[in-house]
């Protein structure tokens, strides 16, 4: 990294202990030095130096204040006990609050006071690091909220006050909640009446669900202020501007998992305050020219499809559901026919059975991203030997019987499966993972299930493939029509004339649902497109390994 001019640079107490405290326009260290006398060459005394160097990076200062020493209070408000030592010989002091790397991706945030000997060079260490703060103009000042006080274990509104309030407050970012009433609140008023010119991001306090809300209303609000019309399904949309924020208080929390590492409300909390940026692909839902739905996470049709409709009749089990109705799901065992249809992508960097993951500035999603931005054709090229396929234009074409298909347009990792139903797929390359899980038998679809929690290959199975992709199609069997959603009405009767239809079968029901982020979609035949880096978050993706790997740890101090 090239050497950056020193701002300041002093000698302050921390703790009882002399240090060389120094800042630049990157970086704030802080290394000890023996306070004890020691005579070198030239008979001056020097002050030998002892200890490591400790160091913050400028953009990860949450925030900087003086301390009041002599009434023994922080300018917070909070009672800080002074050494006896300070006090007398360093009567001003500084508090640094700073982001520090704990346990699993999550961040907390940490304190280091600096005693001055002079009230001048406190303020202007004070001064000069507000400045710093000040210049970083990617960080958010003001922010919309919305708190879903039933997500999850219903304790979003107990969790933003208690832990992210705060850190907000500390961080001098000005806010407006809304405590939200009831479902898709938030959803329509950021579509219709949020007067977001007033703020730099927008934060939504529970799960995937709130989340998904989170999208629709910008997306929907951003298109309808550029006149895009969101019905047609090649139409290229317009990027938001603003930033999503998620304080993680659901039940699955996935989106969370795949950008930060990790569902920690302090951690979410401050990504949002050093004003991170993580783009992520966007999924058009469309039914016969008709826009239902936008999805980021997953689009599952079959066996998640059924899980979800199964746990939607038992929120009340909470986060729990999942695995009953997942288990419940498992033993049914229901396959389901069709046909779908994609356009590969073929003209990107990386595969779904790739080794590498999407981390942070991960090179993968600005490779593609610029390609997608640059509007290279998508051309693909024919594959003679894929069995009952076909080309068209472009488009591959598959029939079969499915126990699942879904398509991942990020990992999907959560505590369930910390890798994720697709762990190569990346946040923001303008591509989604199709997973084609074919009929095979329980004990077959167990093995595949239990690899989502092992180191096993979950593709690496001959009734499973993947491809990446830029849209789909899918169109159940027994519908090819408008009159699908009265035959799903009917379903009892369609089912009992599929059995006599075909008597050695095992009873599948004709339809699943469509599992689009957590929420079911009324149509089974559905037109997928991928935008690529639609939105924005306050995240940065997983990191790999601490920022500063030749440093030690500051909370060392
Ligand atoms: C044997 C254990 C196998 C475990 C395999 C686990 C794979 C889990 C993969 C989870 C992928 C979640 C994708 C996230 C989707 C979100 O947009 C959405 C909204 O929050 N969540 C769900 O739809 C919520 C979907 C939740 C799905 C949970 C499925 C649980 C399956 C349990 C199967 C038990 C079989 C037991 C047989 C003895
Ligand atoms: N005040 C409210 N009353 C009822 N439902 C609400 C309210 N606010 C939001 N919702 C709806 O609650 C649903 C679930 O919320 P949320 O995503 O926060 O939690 P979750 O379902 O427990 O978590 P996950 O989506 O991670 O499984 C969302 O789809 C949202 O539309
Ligand atoms: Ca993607």
């Amino acid at each position: 990294m090239e050497k950056q001019p020193r701002l300041l640079a002093s000698q302050l107490l921390l703790k009882n202990s002399l240090f060389e405290v120094s800042l630049n326009r990157v970086l704030l260290t802080w290394k000890e030095v023996a306070t004890k006398k020691k005579r070198v060459s030239g008979g001056m005394h020097h002050p030998f130096k002892v200890g490591t160097s400790h160091g913050v990076s400028v953009s990860e200062i949450l925030a900087v204040r003086e301390l009041d020493v002599d009434s023994g209070t922080k300018d917070d408000g909070r009672w800080q006990k002074m050494p006896q030592k300070s006090t007398e010989a360093y009567p001003y002091a500084f508090t640094v609050s700073y982001v520090e790397r704990a346990w699993q991706h999550r961040w907390r945030c940490s304190d280091v006071t600096f005693h001055c000997l002079e009230g001048a060079l406190c303020q202007q260490w004070v001064q000069t690091i507000r400045e710093q703060l000040t210049a970083l103009t990617s960080r958010p000042k003001h922010l919309l909220v919305y708190i879903n006080p039933y997500g999850g274990k219903q304790q979003g509104e107990r969790i933003y006050e208690q832990k992210v309030a705060p850190l907000f407050t500390l961080a001098s970012i000005s806010t407006h909640v809304i405590v939200t009433e009831h479902a898709n609140h938030a959803r329509d008023h950021l579509r219709t009446e949020a007067e977001l010119k007033k703020y730099d991001g927008v934060v939504c306090v529970g799960g995937d669900g709130m989340f998904s809300e989170m999208v629709h209303g910008l997306v929907s609000r951003t298109q309808r202020d550029n006149g895009v019309d969101q019905n047609s399904p090649e139409e290229k949309l317009v990027p938001c501007t603003l930033r999503i924020g998620i304080i993680p208080a659901g039940s699955t929390d996935c989106i969370c998992y795949a950008t930060v590492g990790i569902n920690d409300p302090v951690t979410s909390a401050l990504h949002i305050i050093v004003g991170d940026a993580q783009a992520m692909d966007v999924c058009s839902v469309h039914h016969n020219n008709t826009f239902l739905r936008y999805s980021v996470s997953l689009l599952g049709y079959g066996f998640y499809g059924d899980v979800l409709a199964d746990s939607e009749r038992k929120r009340w089990m909470g986060p729990a559901r999942y695995d009953f109705s997942g288990f419940k799901t498992f033993l049914t065992h229901h396959y389901y026919e069709g046909t779908v249809s994609f356009l590969p992508a073929t003209d990107i960097l990386g595969t779904p059975r790739d080794k590498t993951r999407c981390r942070a500035g991960c090179f993968i999603c600005q490779h593609n991203g610029q390609l997608y931005s640059e509007d290279a054709p998508e051309i693909c090229e024919t594959d003679p030997d894929v069995p009952d396929s076909e080309y068209k234009g472009g488009w591959r074409v598959i029939r079969g019987k499915f126990l699942a298909i879904n398509a991942a347009s990020m990992s999907c990792a959560c505590p369930r499966s910390p890798k994720g139903l697709s762990p190569a797929a990346h946040l923001a390359d303008g591509t989604t993972d199709l997973i084609l899980v074919r009929k095979c038998s329980r004990f077959n679809f167990l093995r595949h299930l239990l690899r989502h929690t092992s180191k096993y290959d979950q593709f690496d199975m001959t009734f499973v493939e993947v491809h990446r992709v830029r849209r789909f199609r899918f169109t159940p069997r027994y519908c090819q029509s408008d009159s699908e959603l009265d035959l799903r009405e009917n379903g009892k009767k369609l089912f009992s004339q599929i059995c006599r239809d075909h008597p050695a079968c095992s009873c599948s029901p004709a339809y699943s649902s469509w599992n689009c982020d957590g929420e079911i979609l009324p149509h089974a035949a559905i037109e997928v497109g991928v935008h690529c880096q639609l939105i924005k978050l306050f995240a940065r993706g997983i990191e790999e390994q601490p920022v500063f790997e030749d440093l030690p740890n500051p909370c060392a101090v």
